[in-house]
């Protein structure tokens, strides 16, 4: 087979390797491969993951793949085709003070939204911005391909300082929310060309055109939304917090019924009842170490003590195929459509140009061509997105920098919080919490 191609893998640690390694050998045909690289800062996660991978291959007729795991970069990058990146700088012990911190001065902790997703993000930058150093260096004609969150703000950090990468920034949720609903009202999701637009989780849809019926089925998706609460329908199955994060999508439907939100929107508009829910002492961090983390823990031990029947137990959807996707729509010049993170640049007519966006793009060999909104937004999500785009900004501002004074005026103006007592209060612990990540704030 010609043309068989080098992923290395950055964050090779991660819970989700094994999907995405998996969805890259189910799709053989599309994307031939020659070698993984596992590349990771923790060589014992690294390890563990070896030994996955490499019961993976061996035991799905790919033994003849090429698989490495290293910490060195120089062995990892050059001469790679592609990078997939999925690093999560901190680890989950560093998530879990990000949910805690701003919980414990009743504020939405989350991972990705609120204040903790603004100390994510403020880890994450340097995080990434090495990793696009390293392929700048070692693999300048490779194209990375990047699920580290929080996308919004690495997209732009990227933006600013590599501005000719050659990179995609892809989030899985759009993906997975039309998934839930398509299987929890009798649709086929394939038949589906959505519209969507927004910050990275922060968008709304304006259509969901239906191939199969000759419509936008939205509306009635909505009346449904209305009448019957979603059920987790992907692997995610049996979750409680993905269940009650479904389940919120009815009540921002019936409160605005003129467009599907995304499901992050909760952290925003309904701030107050998340704090009520939460529990301080055990949020999704401490979730997903007691899941996903410590399964994939229990995998590579199961079969390091030589049991390796029936051992490999992971199932993440849509996530691996969906950049897998990507990656052969660059390779085959295939033109598929995606939601994705990139410079406005006019997509959204009446927001900011300089804003980093999520709307659909389609994705060929020369790389990522967003498609434009056929209309304004309205002021309620304009308002909304100018905001937190601010928000956004100013907290890359202080990355690169190193500004006291534009990470308070970021924390400030996001979205979750209510006045800038609380948001330096926050802060001030925040930068304690990561001393070993941040840089200094002056
Ligand atoms: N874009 C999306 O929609 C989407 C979906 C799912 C997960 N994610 C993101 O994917 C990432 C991985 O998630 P996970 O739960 O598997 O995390 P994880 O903690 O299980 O694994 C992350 C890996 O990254 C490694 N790492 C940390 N800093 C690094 C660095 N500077 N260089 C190289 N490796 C480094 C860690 O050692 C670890 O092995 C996170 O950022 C998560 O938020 C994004
Ligand atoms: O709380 P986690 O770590 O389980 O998930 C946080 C991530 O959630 C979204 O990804 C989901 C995906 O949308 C869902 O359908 C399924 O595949 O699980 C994924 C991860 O659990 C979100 O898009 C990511 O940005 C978050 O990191
Ligand atoms: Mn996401």
């Amino acid at each position: 087979m010609t043309n068989r191609q080098i992923i290395t893998i950055a964050g090779g640690g991660s819970t989700y390797t094994p999907g995405i390694i998996q969805a890259v050998l189910n799709n053989a045909d599309r994307l031939p491969l020659k070698e993984i690289r596992l590349y990771d800062i923790d060589s014992e996660r690294n390890q563990d993951m070896y030994l996955i991978i490499d019961l993976l291959l061996k035991t799905s007729g790919h033994e003849l793949v090429k698989l490495i795991v290293t910490e060195d970069p120089r062995q990892a990058f050059t001469g790679c085709d592609f990078i997939f990146s999925q690093i999560r700088v901190g680890g989950l012990k560093m998530r879990e003070q990000d949910e805690k911190i701003p919980l414990r001065h009743r504020l939405v902790g989350q991972e990705t939204c609120g204040l903790g997703g603004f100390a994510y993000g403020m880890r994450s930058m340097g995080g990434l911005l090495e990793i696009v150093g390293f392929v700048q260096e070692f693999a300048p004609e490779a194209w990375l391909l990047n699920y580290t969150n929080p996308e919004s703000i690495v997209s732009e950090a990227v933006r600013r300082q590599y501005p000719e990468v050659k990179m995609i920034n892809a989030c899985d949720m759009t993906i997975s929310l039309e998934e839930t609903i398509a299987v929890n009202y009798g649709y086929d999701r394939k038949n589906w060309v959505p519209t969507y637009y927004g910050l990275n989780h922060f968008g709304w849809y304006t259509e969901i055109y239906d191939k199969s019926l000759g419509k936008d089925i939205m509306p009635e998706v909505i009346a449904k939304l209305n009448r019957q609460k979603l059920k987790v329908a992907d692997f995610n199955e049996g979750d409680s917090s993905w269940q009650a994060a479904f389940e919120m999508m009815s009540v921002m439907t019936t409160d605005f019924p003129e467009q599907i939100p995304n499901n992050y929107l909760e952290y925003y508009l309904y701030g107050d009842l998340v704090v009520e829910k939460a529990d301080l002492a055990y949020t999704r961090a401490n979730m997903v170490m007691d899941g996903r983390e410590k399964n994939t823990k229990e995998m590579a031990q199961k079969i390091r003590s030589g049991l390796t029947e029936d051992v490999l137990n992971f199932n993440f959807g849509e996530h691996g195929q969906y950049i897998v996707d990507m990656a052969t729509s660059i390779l085959n010049d295939e033109h598929r459509r995606f939601m994705l993170l990139v410079p406005n640049q006019g997509a959204i007519p009446n927001l900011r140009p300089d804003a980093v966006v999520e709307v659909p793009a389609y994705v060929g060999a020369t790389g990522v061509e967003p498609i434009s909104l056929r209309a304004p937004i309205n002021d309620f999500h304009k308002g909304l997105m100018e905001a937190q785009v601010a928000a956004e900004k100013l907290l890359v501002d202080a990355y690169f920098e190193g500004s006291y004074q534009k990470a308070l005026q970021a924390f400030t103006l996001n979205q979750t919080v209510p006045n800038a007592r609380v948001a330096k209060k926050v802060l001030d612990e925040m930068i304690i919490a990561n001393q070993d990540y941040w840089p200094v704030l002056s």
